[in-house]
């Protein structure tokens, strides 16, 4: 096994995300064995394609779960939050002392993994992004007490075949998750309404989407290739007295720096929530 080959890998819901961190595992070539599994069979199909990949349905073994965690050395829980507790305790019976357990997700406490799946097995907690398929996620990880140093290295290695990792106290994850787990979703809605405004100016639909669309894109290269702070890309487009300055001040009039503040405080909120069972 070459040394930056990591152990065996099972992620029980492969659906968005654990399907997302499942591409950038494959894509890194740094996985050696992944089994994931779904409900249903038509998902686990498409996902049988992937090299190395173990690809299983509870429609076809209502017992897919269980097969893959016995043999897993670490385990990425990636069921909709509310499934997570039925889904630890039928694991649980199969899960051997130095098991690394690591969830995906949203407002799930450690302390709730670890009452019970019990002591042995260390549990992390993650919060992944989906842009993992191209290898450009931001994690967030979050070590519980059950977790040597040496499983959360591991833990860091498996997320970093997908892109950035921010080791943080379980009390930010949260916030993070504000921030970068939903974050995707609120520049695709920029994207859309970007898009929107165009074919507002009578561009056609091919064109509107080609504007906005590749103008991100090639803003994130920009900024990822030159490494400069965005205000100063943005005081390069900006010139005074020009076109852009007018549109600037209409967006900052609107306050978006508080509209961002406001959606991610409301996320923050509904992560409190469903960490109590709402
Ligand atoms: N989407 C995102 O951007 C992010 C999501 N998360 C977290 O990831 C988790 C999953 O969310 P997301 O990927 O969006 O949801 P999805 O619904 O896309 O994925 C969940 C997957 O779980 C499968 N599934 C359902 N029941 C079981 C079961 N009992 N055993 C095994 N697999 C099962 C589903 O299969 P089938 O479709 O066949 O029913 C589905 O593919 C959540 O906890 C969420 O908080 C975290 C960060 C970001
Ligand atoms: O919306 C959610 O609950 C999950 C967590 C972050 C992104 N998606």
């Amino acid at each position: 096994m070459a040394n930056d080959t990591l152990p065996s890998i099972a992620i029980l819901g492969a659906g968005s995300m654990g399907g997302a961190i499942l591409q950038g595992l494959v894509r890194s070539g740094q996985a050696s064995q992944v089994t994931v599994t779904n409900r249903t069979s038509a998902k686990a199909a498409a996902l049988s394609e992937l090299t190395g990949v173990t690809s299983l349905s509870l429609e076809a073994d209502p017992t897919a779960n269980v097969t893959a965690a016995a043999s897993a050395d670490v385990i990425l829980v990636g069921v909709k939050p509310v499934l997570v507790p039925e889904l630890l305790r039928e694991i649980a019976p199969v899960l051997r002392p130095g098991t690394v357990l690591v969830s995906l997700a949203a407002g799930v406490t450690i302390d709730t993994f670890e009452e019970i799946v019990g002591e042995g097995i260390a549990v992390l907690r993650s919060m992944p992004n989906t842009p993992a398929v191209v290898g450009k996620a931001v994690t967030g990880v979050s070590a519980g007490p059950s977790a040597s140093s040496a499983e959360a290295a591991l833990v860091r290695r498996l997320f970093e075949t997908c892109g950035a990792v921010i080791e943080l106290p379980e009390a930010q994850i949260d916030a993070l998750s504000t921030i970068s787990g939903s974050g995707p979703a609120y520049v695709f809605l920029l994207i859309e309404d970007l898009t929107e405004a165009a074919r507002g100016k009578g561009f056609s639909d091919a064109d509107a989407r080609l504007m906005a669309e590749q103008t991100f894109i090639g803003a994130a290269a920009l900024l990822a290739a030159t490494g400069e702070d965005p205000a100063e890309l943005r005081r390069r487009v900006t010139s005074p007295k020009g076109t852009t300055e007018r549109a600037i001040a209409v967006l900052q009039g609107a306050h978006l720096d508080g509209v961002f503040a406001e959606a991610t405080d409301a996320a923050l909120a509904r992560a409190k929530e469903m960490a109590a069972g709402a």
